[in-house]
């Protein structure tokens, strides 16, 4: 079996194309949708990732602000920030381009997010919220997975779905996400015994790790469908996921590659987030 693509960048542009249209309808009723992100310190991948995000925004109609400071920002300083664009009626999400430096305590800074423009999902209200099935803004990496996985149709009821990773980012939510579509969910992480055991009992698997080829061809069944969240770079530079692309996709049903999979979904998601804090203030005048 060769596994079929699961294409980020082309379903990307499907549901762009969509949110394109809800910024017009939202423009008619006086609203522009404006995004805030903040880079602190000068990490080149940070900047790239940035950028494209802004760029994104623009491809949409969505208004964003880049906000750049020095990595010597003291907390307090990124806090007034904060508070400053929490106040500011034209910003409907705010973005914190993480990781931030040593100096700043990064939970603190995402609690002074407000809730409602928390459009990374990552305060504590919306982690929350997802954990009891409350709405809220999902964190956008594990959110366009579940796209990914909606897309192709895959039914997600009585299913195994094994998550390796438990970052507060990915791994988690994911597997909330997974657990509320009525999947069977394991979570593996570095100090699971028998990884492979685990992943080879996946009908859907998902790889959050940041390790170049953990999973192989050998930890997959037959027909699973793969998701690959890693971004690394190989010893040449080049950018790669979790799995083992070229032996996995001989054992899977589908499989998402990197680039190409994943990173496009995460911006999409944050695009989608912010249209509807957009949406959400219109017809909720007290949020
Ligand atoms: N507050 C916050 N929110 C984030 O969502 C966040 C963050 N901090 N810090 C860093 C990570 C990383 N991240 C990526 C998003 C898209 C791609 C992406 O589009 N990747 C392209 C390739 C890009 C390339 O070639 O380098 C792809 O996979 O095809 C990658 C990485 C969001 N992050």
């Amino acid at each position: 079996m060769t596994a079929q693509l699961i294409d980020g960048v082309a379903l990307s542009r499907q549901l762009r194309a969509a949110l394109r249209e809800r910024v017009a309808a939202l423009n008619g009723r006086g609203c522009r949708p404006g995004l805030a992100v903040i880079l602190v310190g000068d990490d080149p991948a940070s900047q790239v990732y940035v950028r494209n995000k802004v760029k994104a925004c623009a491809e949409v109609g969505i208004h964003s602000v880049l906000q750049t400071h020095p990595a010597s920002l003291t907390e307090q300083a990124l806090l007034q920030h904060i508070d400053a664009l929490n106040a500011d009626p034209a910003i409907h999400g705010i973005l914190v381009q993480l990781p931030l430096p040593p100096h700043i305590d990064a939970q603190r800074v995402i609690e002074a997010i407000a809730p409602d423009k928390d459009v990374d999902g990552f305060h504590v209200a919306n982690a929350g919220a997802l954990m009891v099935g409350q709405p809220g803004f999902r964190p956008c990496t594990p959110y366009g997975c579940m796209k990914m996985l909606e897309h192709i149709g895959c039914a997600l009821r009585g299913k195994h779905a094994v998550v390796i990773g438990r970052s507060n980012i990915v791994g988690k939510p994911m597997a909330m996400l997974l657990l509320q579509a009525h999947a069977t969910v394991t979570i593996c992480h570095s100090a699971t015994a028998e990884l492979a055991h685990h992943t080879r009992q996946a009908d859907v698997l998902v790889a959050a790790v940041g390790r170049p080829a953990l999973v192989t061809a050998d930890m997959v069944k037959p027909g699973a469908v793969v998701i690959d969240v890693g971004m690394n770079r190989d010893a040449t530079g080049k950018l790669c996921g979790d799995v083992d692309f070229e032996g996995v996709r001989q054992v899977a049903s589908w499989i998402t590659p990197v680039p190409g999979g994943v990173g496009p979904m995460t911006i999409t998601m944050l695009l989608t987030n912010t249209v509807e804090a957009a949406e959400r203030r219109l017809t909720t005048p007290s949020f």
